[in-house]
């Protein structure tokens, strides 16, 4: 990696009690990339979500985004709110928090809500429906459905969002954290309970991201996901850093098979084999 870092993680630790569930765990994660963050169960990948998006704050180590123009910010000295709103980085969670009693265009419109708020004056100009705030709830409206469109939901906009399939909230949850325009997108297991067909769309979604721009850093235990669309993956286990590379270079290191994938090297090879 030689690239223009957006992100970068220094000594990052997080300890809970007496477990270390992260320990001195630094990489960075290359701009208008795909970085992947590995790793068996129990490895320290979400942990390390939390303490970037600022759900945890870290026991120890630095975390640096650093926006387009330069300026750098300090995720870990910043809550959650704030790492959303002033860094813009925007995550989806392992298990789905969409508002399922809200319809699609709903929930994508939730996710507009600073901007909104700001355009209605704090409610006055909204209430009076003031043309500044009908333009920016046009606006909202647009940028809602032209994602709805991109995740194949737009016939599906005026459904509640609890009422789609599995595969579509996945999506829809991404359109979402879409919606807020972010500099970093962090996705926790979006494969998840996807079957081979909606893998392979995610796949295909989440690199027309990156290539309109977006920054990716992705946690994923699907390695068919992973090999496809990864530029750059990093390997955990018991909350080190004991691998990184390319897909390839991953794939093929004798640590990552024997440490990630346990000690059965049949098992390790078809599950790597699987992402190849
Ligand atoms: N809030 C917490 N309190 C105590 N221990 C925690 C907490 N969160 C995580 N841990 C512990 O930290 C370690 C790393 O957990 P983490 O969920 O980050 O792993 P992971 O790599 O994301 O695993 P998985 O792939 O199963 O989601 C585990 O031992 C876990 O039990």
């Amino acid at each position: 990696m030689s690239g223009d870092k957006i992100l970068s993680v220094d000594r990052l630790t997080m300890r809970f009690g007496g477990i270390v569930a992260v320990q001195d765990l630094s990489f960075a994660a290359e701009r208008k990339r795909i970085t992947a963050l590995i790793g068996p169960n129990g490895a320290g990948k979400t942990t390390v979500f939390n303490c970037i998006t600022g759900f945890y704050k870290p026991s120890g180590g630095a975390i640096r985004l650093t926006h387009d123009d330069g300026r750098v910010i300090a995720l870990e000295r910043l809550n959650d709110f704030r790492i959303a709103k002033q860094a813009k980085v925007a995550r989806t969670f392992q298990n789905i928090r969409l508002f399922p009693g809200m319809t699609a265009l709903e929930n994508l419109m939730v996710a507009q809500h600073n901007a909104l708020m700001r355009a209605s004056g704090f409610t006055l100009l909204g209430l009076v429906g003031a043309p500044v705030y009908r333009e920016a709830e046009k606006q909202a409206i647009d940028l809602a459905t032209d994602w709805l469109r991109r995740v194949n939901l737009l016939d599906r906009a005026d459904d509640a969002a609890g009422n789609l399939a599995y595969g579509d909230q996945r999506r829809l949850e991404i359109a979402r954290a879409m919606c807020t325009e972010p500099a970093l997108l962090c996705l926790d297991e979006p494969a998840a309970g996807l079957n081979a067909r909606e893998s392979a769309a995610l796949s295909e979604l989440l690199l027309s991201i990156r290539n309109d721009g977006t920054s990716i850093l992705l946690i994923e235990h699907d390695m068919s996901v992973v090999m496809e669309i990864s530029d750059h993956i990093v390997v955990m286990d018991h909350g080190v850093k004991i691998a990184e590379g390319s897909p390839r270079e991953v794939r093929d290191d004798p640590k990552v098979i024997a440490a990630y994938l346990g000690t059965d090297e049949d098992e390790a090879a078809a599950v790597m084999e699987s992402g190849s």
